[in-house]
């Protein structure tokens, strides 16, 4: 049986990163996602507007929803101040097992737990299980139209506090309609638009801040 896409991503880390190094890991993947095989890493234009948000928000509970390989965890984590912590979802054990190895080679390992299982099953157990209180950060980038059902569950779960910062990918493309709607006329929430491209693509796409002011 021949490789999947993403072992022959995780090979080619394995192979040319440096270990413990997050930044040479994710220059790894960037040149092969781009000269080798596309794939959907957040990638280094949209990855750099994801580095600005997160050092601003300065985080110290991060909720990543879709794995994958674990780009933007690394991206992610690379940011975080020492005691600070990124809890990622994904429900691909193919997947979360090659993020798993992605994430120790970077050396970011001890600030990232990987959450093997369906958004809408974990969310609800961050509390109780994971021991959240609030969220600081919430990244999301997995299924498209999950991510306005998803909000409306973290709002509900009592896990997004005044000042929380919401980002989302790809709400050009490919396009996340519904939440889009949901979130911009939606008082309880203060929104920005990033317009930057498709990774590793001439296509527009864009990402969306979007902070939550509390529930009154
Ligand atoms: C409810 C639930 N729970 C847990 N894990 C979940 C989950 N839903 C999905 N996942 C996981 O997250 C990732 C999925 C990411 C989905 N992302 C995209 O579809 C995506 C697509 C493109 C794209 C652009 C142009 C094209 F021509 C084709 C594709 C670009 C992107 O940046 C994307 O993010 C993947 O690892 C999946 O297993
Ligand atoms: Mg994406």
């Amino acid at each position: 049986m021949d490789q999947s896409k993403e072992q022959r991503i995780l090979n080619t880390v394995s192979y040319n990163a440096i270990k413990g190094n997050p930044e040479s890991v994710l220059d790894c993947i960037d040149k092969y996602c781009s000269k080798s095989e596309w794939a959907m890493n957040v990638g280094d234009e949209k990855g750099l507007i994801l580095d600005k948000i997160v050092e601003e928000t300065n985080p110290s509970v991060v909720l990543e929803l879709g794995t994958y390989c674990g780009y933007s965890a690394i991206r992610i984590a690379r940011l975080l101040k020492p005691k600070a912590r990124l809890l990622t979802i994904e429900f691909n054990p193919e997947f979360a097992s090659i993020a798993k190895e992605i994430i120790e080679i970077a050396g970011v390992n001890d600030k990232v737990t990987i959450l093997e299982g369906h958004s809408e099953d974990i969310i609800p157990q961050l509390k109780k299980k994971y021991e959240v209180e609030k969220l600081d950060f919430v990244f999301l980038d997995h299924w498209k139209e999950r991510y306005a059902p998803d909000t409306i569950l973290l709002e509900e779960c009592g896990l997004l506090r005044k000042g929380s910062v919401l980002l989302a990918d790809n709400i050009i493309y490919p396009g996340a309609p519904e939440f889009i709607k949901y979130i911009r006329n939606n008082k309880h929430f203060e929104c920005t638009t990033f317009l930057s491209h498709l990774e590793y693509m001439k296509v527009e796409d864009a990402m969306e801040k979007a902070v939550y002011l509390g529930p009154e």
